[in-house]
């Protein structure tokens, strides 16, 4: 059964509901300062009204202060399923007591035997650890200290720039192949092997993301800048080398990440996801369509471009047109063709000067 159907919360779910910045995350900091502990059930089905005992009736709407004032007194407080009203205060929970628990202390085996009984989220505060602590289900997560998980997602937005600086050396390598019509498939199999590295990173800070919630604001802009042209870029390099056009590269992007986040893929699997279905020889040569060069050069519309691809086939041929050539194709004159031609040199110039940075 998915979780929404269960009502359980799925872990981003989870993760979203108690980021920093929202209203539960501020009382639960507020109660682990105050050192009265506490014990949270985030919703009420009807497992959970079968061992809940006594307690007050609250029903108000959920605000940081009034979980602070209600975690002074014993026993466990209960909110509605989307945390957004404290239902009940002061209650007992008796979950059954033969479901196994690894914790020691009652507000911490309580909390575990109600989430694996009820599939309610369950969040205990100690009082003596200093530690909140979340449960749902078999799951349980000790939430880390902000600090800590900034440093980390410090260390990863490093680790992305080093891995885009080695992915964008070999972007410009592959330029260098397409103008000298030497491209193989190992070469733009390498490219998207390296850009595989870094959507690894990029999985890796947006669970931190997720967890910082406001407080990874500046994170998530360093990373967007870091990441946004490179996308773009692959998705053209997608485009340049798919088996045919049916292939969408947001979609293919949207399954590489996918995938990285669940280890390495291999060279068939990155082919299948281009389109080829057939075998392959790696070492055969393989002309790119030219969406990336051409849009490199300076204000060539999309349409421009299409209609360039469609009559010359490829990048080699478009490299190889004369001026009048390009005069012949829709929509180009002999201005703009001198200018493509005039931008394809440049775009020359630049690589090989860079190539040799
Ligand atoms: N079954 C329960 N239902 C509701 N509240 C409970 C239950 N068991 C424990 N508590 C609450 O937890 C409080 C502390 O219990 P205890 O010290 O045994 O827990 P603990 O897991 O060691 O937590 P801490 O680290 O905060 O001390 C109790 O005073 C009570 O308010």
């Amino acid at each position: 059964m998915d979780n929404k159907r269960s009502g359980e919360l799925s872990i981003h779910d989870v993760v979203q509901l108690i980021a920093p910045g929202t209203p539960i995350r501020e009382g639960l900091d507020n109660v682990l300062r105050a050192n009265t502990g506490g014990l949270i059930v985030i919703g009420y089905n009807e497992k959970v009204k079968a061992i809940v005992d006594g307690g007050f009736e609250i029903n108000c709407s959920f605000s940081p202060s009034f979980l602070y004032e209600l975690a002074k007194m014993d026993g466990a407080i209960i909110l509605n399923e989307t945390g957004n009203k404290i239902l009940i205060a002061n209650a007992q929970l008796a979950p059954d007591t033969d479901i196994a628990s690894t914790e020691t202390g009652m507000r911490h085996r309580t909390a575990e035997r109600v989430a694996k009984q009820t599939k309610a989220l369950v969040i205990a505060i100690s009082q003596r650890r200093n530690v909140i602590t979340l449960y749902q289900g078999n799951f349980r997560y000790a939430l880390k200290d902000i600090a800590v998980i900034l440093t980390k997602a410090n260390q990863a937005i490093q680790t992305l720039e080093k891995y885009k600086s080695v992915l964008e050396q070999s972007i410009t390598n592959l330029s260098i192949l397409e103008f000298e019509d030497s491209v193989t498939y190992n070469d733009f199999l390498l490219v998207l092997h390296r850009f595989e590295m870094v959507l690894k990173i990029k999985n890796e800070l947006l669970g931190f993301l997720y967890e910082l919630g406001t407080e990874g604001r500046l994170i998530r802009l360093q990373m967007n800048e870091i990441l946004t042209e490179l996308e773009e870029e692959m998705m053209l390099i997608m485009k340049d080398y798919a088996f045919n056009r049916d292939v969408k590269p947001n979609e293919v992007l949207q399954r590489m990440q996918t995938m990285t986040s669940s280890g390495t893929i291999d060279d068939i699997v990155l082919l299948r996801l281009l389109g080829y279905l057939g075998y392959v020889h790696l070492d055969e040569y393989r002309n790119p369509c030219g969406y990336r060069i051409l849009n490199k050069i300076p204000r060539l519309p999309a349409v421009i471009i299409e209609n360039l691809i469609n009559n010359f086939g490829n990048l080699t041929n478009i490299l190889n047109a004369t001026v009048e050539d390009l005069d012949d194709v829709e929509g180009i004159g002999e201005i703009r063709a001198n200018k493509i031609k005039e931008g394809f040199k440049l775009i020359r110039e630049r690589l090989y000067t860079d190539r040799h940075l």
